[in-house]
């Protein structure tokens, strides 16, 4: 058996044509573009280029792309007072800031600074309570772009054994809560956890988020399950000078054999995150402006 692949680069694609037409709908009714402010802190290589993605796809969806470069260097005090200018800043309808930030910046203090209507990252202590509230609100990309995925493949999640392997603020957790709201079973793995592939092995849904490339194998996976890899993982280049492969936490070849369904790297979960960004943009800017219009 070969898993069938599922494309997030194709499902994205749809997202973000829909977050184009609402986005036009926006600018006819309230006379501007909706607007999201990125900030990225320090020359972090891969943070520069998904910063730059996310302008480029801001710009494309018909939006406003502020952008924010930061030295290394700079101060907590000064971010938290550029977070608080795009608070009050009209234009602005949702603020990320890009991590990781650099060690001597707290990213929960920062973080816990933005106005919770313009928190299109879902990281807010107001955005991470919801969730697990189960009230609607803006909800980490990545968990949400891997939710849409599980729900346009399966339908139906509802009493599903599923495991999240990773508990980051940014894909696990919030993860948990958005299958357990749709009545998963759901296990939190861990580097603690004992007998990981025993663990996995009971899932029908497998979600890897732990950032060890290829560590998830192929005899861990029950036959049949779905899997959705949300590392990317670098290798080290083959040949001087040249990049090295990008990679999952999943060892595709040998899970593709036994998973009913896999998610690539790249194009898997990557671009529904940028996708989902866009989407949690119009979103926060449709609430702000008091528009009610058919969810994205
Ligand atoms: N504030 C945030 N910081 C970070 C987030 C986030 O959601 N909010 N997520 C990640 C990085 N990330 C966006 O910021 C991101 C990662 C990967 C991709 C993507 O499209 N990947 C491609 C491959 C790209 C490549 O060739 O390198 C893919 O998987 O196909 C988009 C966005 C950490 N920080």
């Amino acid at each position: 058996m070969s898993a069938e692949i599922i494309d997030g680069k194709d499902f994205a694609g749809g997202l973000r044509a829909r977050v184009a037409e609402a986005a036009a709908e926006f600018e006819g009714v309230t006379g501007r573009k909706a607007g999201l402010a990125v900030v990225l802190v320090g020359d972090d290589p891969a943070s520069q280029v998904y910063v730059r993605s996310k302008g480029k796809a801001t710009i494309e969806a018909g939006m406003a792309s502020f952008e924010h470069r930061l030295p290394a260097d700079t101060s907590q005090a000064d971010l938290i007072r550029l977070v608080g200018a795009l608070n009050t800043d009209p234009a602005v309808d949702g603020i990320l800031v890009q991590l990781p930030l650099p060690d001597h910046l707290d990213e929960h203090a920062v973080v816990e600074t933005i106005d919770p209507s313009k928190d299109v990252d879902g990281l807010t202590p107001i955005s991470t309570g919801r969730l697990a509230l189960g009230l609607p609100g803006l909800v980490p990309c990545t968990p949400l772009g891997s939710l849409m995925l599980l729900k346009d493949r399966l339908g139906s999640l509802s009493g599903l054994d599923a495991v999240v392997i990773g508990r980051s603020i940014l894909v696990g957790k919030p993860m948990a809560q958005l299958l357990l709201s749709e009545s998963c079973t759901v296990t939190i793995a861990h580097s603690r956890t004992r007998d990981l592939p025993a663990v996995v092995r009971r899932a029908d849904i497998v979600v890897a988020a732990v950032g060890r490339p290829e560590m998830i194998k192929g005899d861990w996976i029950k036959r049949g399950a779905t899997v959705i890899d949300v590392g990317i993982n670098r290798l080290p280049p083959e040949t001087e000078g040249a990049k090295g492969r990008l990679v999952g936490d999943v060892d595709f070849a040998s899970a593709s054999k036994v998973a009913d369904a896999i998610t690539p790297v790249p194009g898997g979960v990557g671009p529904m995150t940028i996708a989902c960004l866009l989407r949690n943009t119009m979103v926060a800017a449709q609430r702000r402006a008091n528009i009610h219009s058919k969810d994205l």
